[in-house]
């Protein structure tokens, strides 16, 4: 049992107040999303105590790092944290090896016991290079390791990818997403780019205006009908699912998920492999009874749980599915035709699905 994260922080700027209060998983990865100006970097400084709350309390792994009632707040540099900035920040004139050691030789550690970060981030290879010999992505995978290095209580990542090109975003994220699956400390990651979230979050927290809007399980928030996320032309929900089978003369892979099977593209992964889909809310169709001729292969049963008013002709459906919430965007006159109300099962046909790792 990891113990969750408390923080509770009232922060005042001369423009811009920060009021949150919120209980985060102990492990995973939870991403702070929103608009930019939104209080996510202050909330993330508060934790890191680069910044400090006029009221707060935080408690990550049982410790309490700052308690303003009972006059607690420790300083940054006795918090067992790692830092990651949108810009790597190496030191220009060390190798990658010694910006790896620095910190690290005064606790008597060499790089032989970070080999399975370098495995995980691919820098092996780079330990005897400069900084400026090296890429974007790679300068930014040494800057995680770093942060890694000293076997933190907790990762804080500000825009990792922020300062990146498309191509080298799309080279980093697979490590990333390695470390989500191995790492056992909770990540609190800020991000404006839904790519990201749908690839690492497990929890989502909707930052606006210092606030916190939303916070919970990354297809629960997704699919609330309440924020405005179910209602973009990209609403999305995330599912959690494992390969169980491959139709090779089809070149398809079958996922399970706590309630049914999907097919998907062909996938080269085992058997047993998790696999994240991403399901768009435009691609999903209802209907009252199960096709019988469709050239859609992912039919499922679901429960309607939920139907937003309709905006501009269109309303947003929230779905059950074994214990996954779907969300489809059909038309109103969809609605009014097939009587869709909350509480009627029906069959929903998914039509694509995005694999996101
Ligand atoms: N040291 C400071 N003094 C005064 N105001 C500040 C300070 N730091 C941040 N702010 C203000 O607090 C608000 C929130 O800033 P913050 O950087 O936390 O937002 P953000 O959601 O991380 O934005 P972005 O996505 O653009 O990085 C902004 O209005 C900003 O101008």
């Amino acid at each position: 049992m990891t113990t969750p994260i408390i923080a509770r922080f009232l922060l005042n700027y001369a423009a811009f107040e920060l009021s949150v209060d919120l209980c985060l998983p102990g492990s995973g990865v939870s991403v702070l999303f929103g608009h930019s100006g939104s209080g996510k970097t202050s909330l993330l400084r508060c934790i890191a105590g680069l910044q400090q709350a006029g009221q707060g309390f935080l408690q990550i792994n049982g410790k309490i790092w700052q308690d303003s009632e009972s006059g607690i707040f420790i300083p940054t540099h006795k918090r067992s944290l790692g830092y990651v900035f949108q810009e790597a920040n190496l030191f220009p004139h060390l190798t990658v090896k010694d910006n790896l050691l620095f910190g690290l030789k005064r606790i008597g550690k060499s790089t032989n016991d970070l080999s399975h970060i370098l495995d995980l981030l691919g820098i092996a290879h780079l330990l005897g290079r400069m900084p400026d010999r090296l890429s974007g992505g790679e300068r930014q995978r040494v800057a995680i390791a770093r942060a890694l290095a000293l076997n933190p209580e907790i990762l804080l990542m500000d825009e990792p990818l922020a300062a990146l090109d498309f191509k080298r975003k799309q080279e980093i994220l697979p490590f990333l997403v390695r470390l989500h699956q191995e790492l056992n400390i909770p990540v609190l990651y800020v991000t404006h780019s839904q790519q990201e979230v749908a690839q690492l979050a497990d929890h989502l927290v909707i930052m606006n205006e210092g606030k916190s809007l939303a916070s919970g399980p990354l297809s629960d928030t997704l699919s609330r009908l309440d924020l405005t996320l179910a209602h973009e032309g990209d609403a999305a929900t995330v599912w959690q699912t494992q390969v169980v089978g491959h139709e090779a003369e089809y070149h398809l892979t079958k996922v399970a998920f706590t309630g049914g099977v999907l097919s998907l593209p062909s996938l080269l992964l085992a058997i047993g492999t998790p696999v994240r889909v991403q399901i768009y809310a435009r691609d999903v169709s209802i209907t009252l009874q199960a096709p019988i001729a469709t050239s859609i292969l992912n039919v499922l049963s679901a429960t309607i749980t939920g139907i937003a008013d309709a905006d501009s002709g269109q309303n947003v459906v929230r779905l059950q599915v074994g214990t996954h919430p779907l969300l489809a965007h059909i038309t109103h006159k969809s609605t009014v035709l097939l009587g869709l109300k909350i509480g009627m099962l029906v069959y929903v046909q998914i039509k694509a699905t995005s694999i996101l790792n």
